[in-house]
């Protein structure tokens, strides 16, 4: 069974991506493998406080290739710091948003351009890319409005983007199932929490097999 994993959770705001790692690290740890989960932006000092500038909604003026840049910064600190000697441990990974929310927000939605930023971010990491992605796939407004109704956290920068943007964005990340189809694994966010976290897991043991 591979345990020695790397792998990654995409989607939109309030796609439940948080509350499903949660309970996934959870059945990781029951079943003995030693399981790291972590977030970005942040996961470690320096990054949380680039993700504090990045997602500070006061800063209204930031350039979108600022964004790029910054995002890329706490993701190259984060990964040399804590994800690779994790891996180099022989721990599994389980990451809330990677390389391909750059893509798909900074690339795409922005854009800048896929490319360009995949290049950004080639030279922050690397090119080794997660071993599996899972993208929570479910259209903008729903996870919009699950963020709003609970006001459980609070509503950064990205949030309040026009719907257009987050319409966007979605867009974005299903061009990337199509330029990694082997990689990324698409989920359908818009389900009950339990059969999310169903379907997730079941993914998952097809990657460790
Ligand atoms: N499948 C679901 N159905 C309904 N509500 C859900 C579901 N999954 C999560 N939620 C709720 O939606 C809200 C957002 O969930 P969560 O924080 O897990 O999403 P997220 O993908 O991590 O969001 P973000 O990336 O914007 O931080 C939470 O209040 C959570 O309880
Ligand atoms: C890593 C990364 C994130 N973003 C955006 C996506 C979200 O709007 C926020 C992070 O907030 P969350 O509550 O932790 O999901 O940042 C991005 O635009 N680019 C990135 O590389």
């Amino acid at each position: 069974m591979k345990r020695n994993l790397f792998i990654t959770f995409e989607g939109p705001e309030g796609a439940g991506k948080t509350t499903v790692i949660q309970k996934i690290a959870e059945r990781l740890a029951q079943e003995n493998i030693d399981v790291l989960p972590t977030r970005e932006p942040g996961g470690i000092e320096i990054a949380e406080k680039i993700r504090a500038v990045i997602l500070d909604p006061a800063h209204t003026a930031m350039d979108e290739r600022t964004e790029a840049l910054l995002y890329a910064a706490a993701r190259s600190q984060h990964y040399f710091e804590k994800v690779r000697p994790a891996l180099d441990a022989g721990k599994m990974v389980i990451c809330d948003r990677f390389i391909d929310s750059s893509l798909a927000y900074q690339g795409y939605a922005r854009g800048i351009g896929v490319d360009e930023v995949l290049a950004i971010n080639e030279f922050a990491i690397g090119k080794k890319l997660p071993d599996v992605t899972i993208l929570f796939d479910l259209a903008p407004e729903v996870g919009l409005a699950r963020i709003y109704a609970h006001g459980n956290r609070e509503v950064n920068r990205l949030d309040v983007e026009s719907l257009a943007f987050h319409e966007k964005v979605r867009e974005g990340y299903l061009q990337l199932v199509e330029r990694y189809p082997t990689r990324i694994k698409v989920v359908n966010a818009d389900q009950n929490v339990e059969q999310v976290i169903e379907d997730v897991w079941s993914l998952l043991c097809d990657t460790m097999q």
